[in-house]
């Protein structure tokens, strides 16, 4: 099976003073919300995040039934596209579902789906309605990822698009999405108040 890749490297600076991915989401934290969505189609877990995060998210993901490990950013604040790079890179799978650590709706359904598309290409990448590309809730090989992320960042290129353009990629649009797991999969909790309102949910 393949690895799940969480992202927390953020500064979770809309939130407020609390790192986003512990904070306490209805009993759990939020990280651990996602990393329990995903537990059962991945057997591998990653957490990308600075050292300084890595005691407290520790904590939340000890009763994890797969294999766990930190990807610990060697220059923090770099971006999510860094991020991918360093959670990639310390993947033992082939593939890896790469996630942020705050979209706590994650649909193991739609993941595993994302999964079966890969298969033969070297990402997929889900893009909604809006027309975004949702790169921090794509499937992507290891390491061809790894080294487009090295070339763009080479270049001084922080946009999380860039690698993409790079590797045989996937797109799957919204009413494929649809057809196969729930679309709050790709809410993401960014302020407090959306925090209250997704409590709420749970
Ligand atoms: N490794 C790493 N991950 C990042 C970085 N910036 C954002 N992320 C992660 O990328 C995902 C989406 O980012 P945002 O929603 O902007 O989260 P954030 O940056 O912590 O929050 P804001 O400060 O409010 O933008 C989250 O999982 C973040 O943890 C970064 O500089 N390095
Ligand atoms: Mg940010």
């Amino acid at each position: 099976m393949p690895a799940g890749v969480i992202l927390a490297g953020g500064r979770s600076t809309r939130f407020g003073e609390e790192d986003k991915a512990v904070a306490d989401l209805a009993g759990v934290p939020m990280l651990r919300r996602v990393a329990g969505r995903i537990e059962g189609v991945v057997d591998e877990l990653v957490v990308n995040c600075r050292e300084s995060q890595r005691d407290a998210i520790e904590k939340t993901i000890l009763d994890y039934p797969h294999p766990t490990k930190f990807a610990i950013d060697p220059n923090p604040d770099q971006g999510p596209m860094a991020g991918i790079r360093t959670g990639l890179r310390d993947c033992d799978a082939e593939y890896a579902f790469v996630v942020a650590c705050d979209m706590p709706f994650v649909s193991p359904e739609l993941v595993d789906y994302l999964f079966d598309r890969a298969e033969g290409h070297e990402a997929v990448v889900p893009r909604l309605g809006d027309g975004w590309f949702q790169t921090t809730h794509a499937v992507y090989q290891a390491s061809p990822m790894v080294e487009a992320c090295d070339t763009a960042l080479r270049q001084n290129e922080r946009k999380i698009i860039e690698p993409l353009f790079a590797l045989d990629y996937v797109v799957v649009e919204e009413e494929d999405l649809q057809k196969h797991g729930s679309m709050e999969s790709f809410e993401n909790v960014n302020t407090k108040a959306e925090f209250e309102a997704a409590v709420k949910r749970f």
